[in-house]
């Protein structure tokens, strides 16, 4: 008996496009009902939400064997963190803010099992390995981690073909309102100077044969990133959803006009 299989990373080989949410309020409740909205990933945030590793694991819990896939944000790419999610049965990682192949490279150290890499063995006391019930989990799990890097700046952008050429690296994010920041237009990310730099990097992603990531909150942003060609895409967050429908539940009883949908930018 093997590793779990990773849906996700099975897709982006397949070049079968990827629709996510973010699950940022730290809630096993609320990751569990978005489990069941027919999102094939959530993004289990550790960087920007309140997620720490008992909340991480309470929501890899309860999206165990749920046909949407856990992928988790660690706040940065440290190898004893990596260590910790992969044992919880974390499978898929977005790490923010990468900026070199040095860089891109530790990463994939961090989440392989010796001679490929550094990770620690321990999996036995963990989820990972279904508690020890796996018996070919070592040897097995490491072509089942699937590892995603952001690029959300002006280094990361300059670096991005070295990083993109990293082998284990299956996919590159691009953070629209961290490289807008970056770029000088903070909380812009649709002024056009960004939207071309983030054109250019799928471009350039592409040519690589990685996938190619993207997160919005508003839906006309949205559809112009996959007519650019992302391959895997979030679309919202918890906390926007839910911001959204009880103030708007409100104004709508009150009669107060109700904003539309969220128009460029968004974050
Ligand atoms: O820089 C970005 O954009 C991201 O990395 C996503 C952000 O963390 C935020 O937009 C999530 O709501």
């Amino acid at each position: 008996m093997s590793a779990p299989k990773n849906p996700f990373k099975a897709a982006l080989r397949k070049g079968e496009f990827q629709l996510g949410l973010w699950v940022a309020l730290g809630s096993a409740y609320a990751a569990e009902i978005a489990g069941g909205s027919g999102y094939d990933w959530l993004l289990i945030d550790g960087e920007h939400g309140p997620s720490d590793m008992p909340l991480i694991g309470a929501q890899l819990g309860v999206l165990r064997g749920r046909p949407a896939h856990a992928i988790v944000r660690p706040p940065m790419g440290e190898a004893w963190l990596l260590k910790q999610l992969l044992d919880l049965g974390a499978q898929t990682f977005l790490v923010p803010m990468v900026e070199s192949a040095e860089q891109a490279k530790a990463l994939v150290r961090a989440v392989r099992y010796p001679p490929a890499g550094i990770r620690g063995v321990g999996a036995g006391l963990g989820r990972a390995s279904d508690f020890n019930r796996i018996p070919d989990y070592l040897t097995t799990a490491n072509d089942e981690i699937c590892l995603i890097v952001q690029i959300e700046s002006r280094a990361g952008l300059a670096a991005l073909d070295e990083i993109a050429s990293v082998e284990g690296v299956d996919g590159l994010f691009i953070g629209p309102s961290d490289l807008a920041a970056d770029m000088g237009y903070l909380g812009q990310p649709s002024v056009a100077p960004v939207q071309e730099a983030i054109r250019d990097a799928f471009v350039r992603i592409h040519r690589h044969g990685k996938a190619r990531g993207i997160m919005t909150v508003a839906l006309d942003q949205a559809h112009e990133y996959r007519a650019m060609g992302a391959d895997f895409m979030a679309i919202g967050t918890d906390v926007n959803c839910l911001v959204r429908a009880i103030d708007g539940l409100r104004r709508s009883f009150l009669g107060v006009p109700v904003s539309g949908d969220q128009k460029g930018g968004g974050y």
